[in-house]
């Protein structure tokens, strides 16, 4: 079934849709993965479309509070639903086909993200991949029916990217065979996971194990930490939520603070290593970091994620683009559609072809997954570092290029778009976060380079890689630039761009129609020529540079390529017989160089002598006499206000032109040491992290501690929704 036809359409939105040059119905049914996926989505759409109870009030007009009373409000409905329909399906395809549906038209109902996403994304993924069966068999039915609410716990306010420096302990006491949880010091403080502030009653904690005196290294436990039916924080813990951000402002992000915790020892998920009853520890992974799997895992449902939001962004720019006219090209005629302007087709045009480029790929990243994680389970991890390094680098590039995406479809909505109810800016918040979290994006490209140094070492002896990195072998010797789509997948040898090229022809060429193939060819072409235009400079090796050329022989190159020179053919030009050659210094890039060294001269002789004198005023008149004695702030300060005010005084007899000369030193002056003390200003920032004393964990405690959800211990929601939800009596 079609969407239906809706009546009173922009006329210009309805030309441009007449203008299309292929059926839309045949490329949805592409992007869902055929027709009937696409009638599932629809059916499950329109069943929420008529049950969901939407927002009456716009939700960013609420207080922080309201939000996320409404945002506990609203879960609670869409996840009744949606656990009804997850207990009616058998199949393992159709049930991530379902979850994924479910968190699209989920979208529809929250500006914001849900306080449920940590217990969808990444606690029952946790459940899955770090439990043993018997684990999974108590944990994950309690999960999926929603019985418990939960989320995951890794970030300590001292360390995020550094898993291995997290603080939190879990010491095995074998007397009771309970684990012990402490956080030791402040920055060992749990901070950052979604819904534990006042939703989840479980979560996961990581933390390091230690027994019979040992350290293990860090594990995953599952704790619970609210009383299930007063909600109320456990005895010897203390739990609160973490205080405004960008975004995420409904998913009360929370922090969790462990006092000589007492919890069993099965809490251990245990598929990868157990500590038995007697404090022994068993090592059962074959690999040191499968229990990182869960990042692995939300790393890959990023890019898809990505592709999601940025479809959502774009969709809503090119709509708005043909819709908004804007200036006067000819006299008398009207104004044009944005959408004409080529600058806003650029602004645009990209995204369309970024969307698909992560979807493909994403497909794809995701079949890879799931092949690793088959042959994992018969014990071959042999995929696993390069798994890794393929989810950090597309993980890393799609989030950060997503969130620059959307700040273009921003911009291309001009004022209007910096409105909440536009949706730019709260996509924006979004996605820029994901660029951070589960992976800061330096970080996650340092781990890939490191694969890929590790891979080059392998090419370099002559050992066999696998076929995603063979290229480096193959590029050992020198190819001509080639313009083609193939050319340019060479070019890059990036692994995204080479899916997505051969994922995306793959996909077109079964079934569908050549108008679709035309389309989708175009946006395939125009992302790979974006892209080679954007990173010229990674592609000097192609590019016949000398300087850029893949061996380094940068001087012989640039020898060879000027003797090459038709000026070089002769030994003397025939200019020398005739016209004089210019001066150089009627260049103005050579005036450009030699001037701002004149200038530069003079500000500072002049700014030394100007200094001289205020030094010596400063010294005597304040009866400091030891500047060094004096804090470098104040003592700045001291000269910028001497400066400025002896300047006043002793410019006014002067001539204007040196008068404003002398005065753009002062602002110089003031501006210089503004930037570069800026850190030091950061007291006047009110900013927690910049404060001049550094007590950075100490002031986020305290601020998060005045945040108002943190002043009921229980929110009323919990009573209203959660409790009725959780005990089924809803
Ligand atoms: C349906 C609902 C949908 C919802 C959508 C989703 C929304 C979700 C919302 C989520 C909200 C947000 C939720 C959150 O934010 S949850 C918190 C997420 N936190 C992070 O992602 C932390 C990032 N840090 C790390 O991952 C590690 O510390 C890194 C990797 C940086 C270093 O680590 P470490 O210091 O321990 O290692 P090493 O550098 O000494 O390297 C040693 C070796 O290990 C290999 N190695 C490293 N890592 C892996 C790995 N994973 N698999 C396989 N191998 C791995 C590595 O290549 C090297 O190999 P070799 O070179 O020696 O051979
Ligand atoms: C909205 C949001 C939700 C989150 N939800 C959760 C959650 O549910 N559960 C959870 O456990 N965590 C969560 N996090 C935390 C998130 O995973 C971390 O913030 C993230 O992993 C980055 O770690 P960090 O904050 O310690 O940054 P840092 O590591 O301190 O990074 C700061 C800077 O240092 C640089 N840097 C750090 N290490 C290196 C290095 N080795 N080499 C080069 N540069 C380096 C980084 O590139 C960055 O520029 C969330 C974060 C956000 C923003």
């Amino acid at each position: 079934m079609r969407n239906k036809p809706i009546a009173n359409v922009n006329a210009d939105l309805l030309k441009e849709r007449k203008n299309c040059s292929f059926d839309i119905e045949e490329l949805t049914n592409l992007i869902d993965g055929g027709k009937n996926q696409t009638a599932r989505r629809r059916e499950i759409e329109n069943m929420l479309l008529k049950n969901m109870p939407f927002d009456i009030i716009p939700e960013e007009c609420l207080s922080a509070k309201e939000k996320y009373e409404n945002a506990v409000r609203k879960s609670v409905a869409l996840n009744k639903i949606g656990v009804e329909l997850v207990s009616q399906v058998t199949k393992a395809k159709e049930l991530s086909d379902l979850t994924l549906t479910l968190r699209r038209v989920s979208d529809a109902y929250f500006r914001e993200v849900t306080p449920f996403l940590l217990h969808l994304g990444m606690f029952i993924p946790t459940i899955l991949g770090q439990c043993s069966d018997e684990q999974v068999a108590h944990w994950l039915p309690l999960a999926m029916q929603l019985k418990i609410i939960g989320t995951y716990a890794q970030t300590e306010l001292g360390h995020g990217t550094f898993i291995r420096g997290l603080e939190t302990t879990a010491t095995y006491d074998e007397r009771t065979e309970e684990f012990v949880l402490n956080s030791p010091t402040l920055s060992s403080s749990k901070w950052w996971a979604g819904g534990l502030g006042k939703t989840a009653n479980h979560c996961i904690v990581v933390a390091q194990l230690y027994t019979k005196g040992e350290c293990y290294g860090t594990h995953p436990f599952i704790v619970q930490i609210r009383d299930m039916d007063t909600h109320m924080p456990l005895k010897g813990l203390k739990v609160g939520e973490i205080g405004p951000r960008l975004g995420f402002q409904t998913a009360d992000n929370g922090f969790l603070v462990f006092d000589n915790f007492r919890i069993p020892r099965d809490s251990l998920m245990m598929k990868h290593a157990k500590v038995l009853k007697d404090g022994t520890y068993v090592k059962i992974a074959r690999h040191s970091k499968l229990t990182y799997g869960t990042m692995i895992f939300v790393r890959v449902l990023l890019v898809s994620e990505m592709a999601f939001n940025l479809s959502k962004a774009v969709t809503i720019a090119v709509r708005y683009s043909a819709v908004r006219r804007q200036s006067e090209l000819k006299p008398n005629e009207p104004e044009p559609q944005v959408l004409d302007y080529l600058t806003q087709q650029h602004k645009l045009f990209i995204s369309i072809s970024t969307v698909y480029a992560f979807q493909f790929t994403s497909n794809w990243l995701m079949k890879t997954y799931h092949t690793v994680q088959a042959n994992m389970k018969h014990g071959n991890t042999d995929a696993l570092p390069e798994l890794h390094a393929l989810s950090s680098c597309l993980k890393a590039i799609c989030t950060s290029d997503c969130s620059a995406a959307i700040e273009q479809c921003r911009f291309a909505c001009g004022g209007h778009g910096y409105m909440i109810s536009s949706n730019l800016p709260s996509l924006y918040a979004f996605t820029t976060a994901t660029r951070t979290y589960e992976g800061d994006y330096t970080v996650l490209l340092l781990q890939t380079a490191r694969f890929l140094v590790k891979t080059w070492e392998q090419v370099e002896l002559g050992n066999a890689v696998t076929p995603m990195v063979a290229y480096l072998a193959r590029h050992q010797n020198r190819e001509a630039w080639d313009e083609s789509p193939e050319g340019i997948i060479r070019a890059f040898e990036a692994i995204a761009a080479g899916v997505y090229q051969t994922e995306s022809v793959r996909s077109v060429s079964f079934g569908q129609s050549d108008a679709i193939k035309d389309v989708m060819k175009q946006l395939s072409d125009l992302y790979l020529l974006y892209w080679s235009l954007e990173r010229t400079g990674d592609l000097l090796t192609t590019l016949k540079s000398t300087l850029g050329s893949y061996d380094g022989r940068v001087y012989e190159r640039l020898m060879e390529e000027a003797l090459k020179s038709p000026l070089n053919q002769e030994p003397v030009n025939e200019s020398f017989h005739n016209e004089p050659e210019p001066q150089v210094m009627d260049f103005v890039s050579q005036q450009h160089k030699l001037f701002i060294g004149i200038a530069s001269y003079y500000s500072y002789s002049m700014t030394a002598l100007w200094l001289w004198d205020i030094l010596t005023k400063v010294t005597s008149e304040l009866g400091v006499g030891k500047t060094d004695r004096l804090p470098e702030s104040h003592g700045r300060a001291v000269f910028m206000s001497v400066f400025n005010s002896e300047m006043e005084k002793s410019v006014s007899s002067l001539s204007a032109p040196l008068q404003a000369v002398l005065r753009q030193l002062v602002e110089l002056y003031l501006y210089y040491w503004t930037l570069e003390k800026r850190g030091d200003l950061l007291l006047v920032l009110q900013s927690t992290l910049g404060s001049y004393d550094g007590r950075v964990y100490e002031r986020l405690m305290e601020e998060a501690l005045k945040n108002p959800p943190n002043k009921e211990p229980v929110n009323e929601s919990f009573h209203k929704y959660l409790k009725p939800f959780i005990q089924g009596k809803l």
